[in-house]
């Protein structure tokens, strides 16, 4: 039985990535091995078999034992750990969902119901580190890869409506803080049918623009407001998060050295954990609309076509509808005024299951399958 060690799982890509590996009982078949930073010695999470104390995750002697570690402890862990690691000569598998290592050389990006093949290659030439995409890029490729890997699509863009928690547990919190105050600050006014909306919308707008709106993490109030700018600043005047789409998409395809145009822009909503995104695609040619339904419904097990009419869409393809859940929904698809070969496209995806801890939950069972 493979030795496991687990970092990062009691975080919150952590812990959706537990709840999946019990639900599916994924622990029978390994010997779990748990480790924190912080909490060195003290009881690990209750996974129904006996498992030592919590071991120290900075520990390279401690983790050169392991057979595979998965961690979802974050980018300062993996960079401050993974080199030690394998310059004490450790040969495991390390399983990552941090971007750190997404573009390295000698690093796949997961996401097997997309690109199983370019997984197994990896295997069988000996790649040993195996890291989770960006959750945007997954929920778009579970979408929509089976449109790419038919050779279908010329270009693609993309406006992303990007859920709180992408940016942290932390965050989840102020946003639901954040419309609290929003709230209490009118709720007198919203009591009274007689009182002026104008009113309410000025005080509103005052609670929003005051130093007295929870900020801490987002900066700005994202409640009652959006925010149009995700990661940090690159260069050429996107943002990190939107220069990840064409980089991570093409290498998850294994066709950086041929890569396919995608570009859009990346916006923060208030949703909890579901983004969105509305896609144009340039198709390489023109394909009847029944053939897209197709190539999209039969890509992979979880992507649902929802027909382009306002009572399915408004049902089915909503965060509200599809979180904590690992459907994806794809819906308005019809072609746009452009011409016969351009597509329109909605899809919504949890973006802390497929988004982050599924496709890692994957991998390890890959691996455990071999
Ligand atoms: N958030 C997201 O949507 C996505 C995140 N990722 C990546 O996953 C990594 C982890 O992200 P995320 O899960 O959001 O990180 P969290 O901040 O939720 O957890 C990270 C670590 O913080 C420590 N921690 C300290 N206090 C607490 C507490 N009260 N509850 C739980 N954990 C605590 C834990 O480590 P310890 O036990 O050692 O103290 C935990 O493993 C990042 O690299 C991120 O880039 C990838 C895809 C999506
Ligand atoms: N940046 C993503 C979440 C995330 O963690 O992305 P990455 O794993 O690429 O750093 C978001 O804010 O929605």
């Amino acid at each position: 039985m493979k030795k496991v060690g687990f970092v990062g799982w009691r975080g919150m890509v952590g812990s959706v990535l537990m709840e999946r590996m019990t639900a599916e009982n994924d622990f029978a078949d390994i010997e779990p091995v748990f480790f924190s930073t912080s909490q060195v010695g003290q009881a690990g999470p209750d996974v129904g078999k006996d498992i030592p104390a919590l071991g120290d995750a900075t520990s390279i002697d401690e983790l050169k034992g392991l057979d595979v570690i998965v961690t979802c402890q974050g980018g300062d862990y993996t960079n401050e750990v993974y080199p030690k690691l394998r310059e004490a000569g450790w040969d495991g598998y390390w399983i990552d969902a941090a971007s750190t290592l997404r573009m390295a050389d000698n690093s796949v990006i997961v996401l097997d119901p997309v690109n199983r093949q370019v997984i197994d290659q990896a295997l069988d030439n000996g790649v040993k580190d195996y890291v989770g995409g960006n959750c945007t890029v997954s929920l778009m490729l579970m979408a929509l890869g089976g449109l790419f890997n038919e050779g279908l699509v010329e270009w693609a863009s993309s406006q992303t409506y990007q859920a709180a928690s992408g940016a942290g547990a932390q965050n989840m919190r102020e946003l639901i803080a954040q419309m609290g105050k929003i709230h209490g600050d009118v709720a007198d006014k919203l009591a009274d049918p007689a009182s002026a909306i104008l009113d309410i919308d000025r005080q509103v707008a005052a609670t929003m623009r005051s130093g007295d709106l929870p900020t801490a993490n987002f900066g700005h109030s994202l409640a009652g407001s959006l925010l149009p700018w995700i990661d940090k600043e690159m260069e050429n005047g996107q943002s990190k998060e939107e220069w990840k789409a064409q980089a991570e998409t093409n290498k998850i395809l294994g066709r950086s050295a041929n890569p396919i145009a995608l570009d859009g822009t990346c916006v923060r909503i208030g949703a909890m954990r579901c983004h969105a995104q509305a896609l144009t695609v340039k198709l390489t040619k023109d394909v009847p609309m029944d053939e897209i339904h197709d190539i999209i419904a039969r890509s992979n097990d979880w992507v649902k076509v929802v027909p382009n009419n306002k009572e399915d869409t408004l049902r089915d393809l909503t965060p509200t509808a599809v979180t904590g859940t690992l459907g994806i929904p794809v819906g308005r698809l019809r072609k746009l005024n452009m011409g016969n070969d351009f597509l329109n496209a909605f899809t919504v995806g949890d973006q802390l299951l497929w988004g982050a801890a599924e496709p890692l939950r994957r991998m390890l069972r890959i691996l455990l399958e071999r």
